[in-house]
């Protein structure tokens, strides 16, 4: 519709670092669009960028784990909406076992190798500032 305002979305995606391995999760097959990320989803009414985090970690990898600090922000623009990403630094504490509960496949991605050819457009300036 011409003129009308696009909604914002504030998705929280949680970077997880590990003996220099980023945790990356495939997108369940019914949310398109298809393709690995990093962990994560929209924030909820009233949430905070942390409590979103920790939440869909839960949900979707059934951990807990303790979101810390903002890295980045990478806003990108679908046909419906503008998305602003919020890459947030996560800790996995040793011990939690990673379960998908959506039916996604998840994999610890070493930073020196190439990055994953599936990983989500926007996700691909992260990945290479991580791997710098
Ligand atoms: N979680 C996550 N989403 C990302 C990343 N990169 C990226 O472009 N996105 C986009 O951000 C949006 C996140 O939505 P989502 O579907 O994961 O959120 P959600 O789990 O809360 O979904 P729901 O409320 O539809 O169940 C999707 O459009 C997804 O394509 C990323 O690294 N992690």
């Amino acid at each position: 519709m011409v003129g009308k305002m696009k909604k914002t979305i504030e998705v929280a995606a949680a970077v997880i670092r590990r003996d220099g391995r980023v945790l990356l999760s495939t997108r369940p097959e019914d949310k398109p669009p298809a393709g690995r990320e990093f962990p994560g989803g929209k924030l909820e009414p009233g949430e905070t960028l942390k409590q979103a985090a920790e939440r869909e970690l839960r949900e979707e990898l059934g951990v807990g784990v303790v979101a810390l600090d903002e890295l980045f922000r990478i806003t990108h623009e679908t046909e419906h909406a503008v998305i602003r990403l919020r890459f947030i630094r996560t800790v996995l504490p040793e011990g939690e076992a990673v379960t998908p509960l959506e039916g996604q496949s998840f994999g610890w991605f070493d930073l020196k190798e190439p990055m994953p050819p599936d990983l989500l457009a926007p996700d691909r300036p992260v990945w290479e500032f991580l791997a710098e």
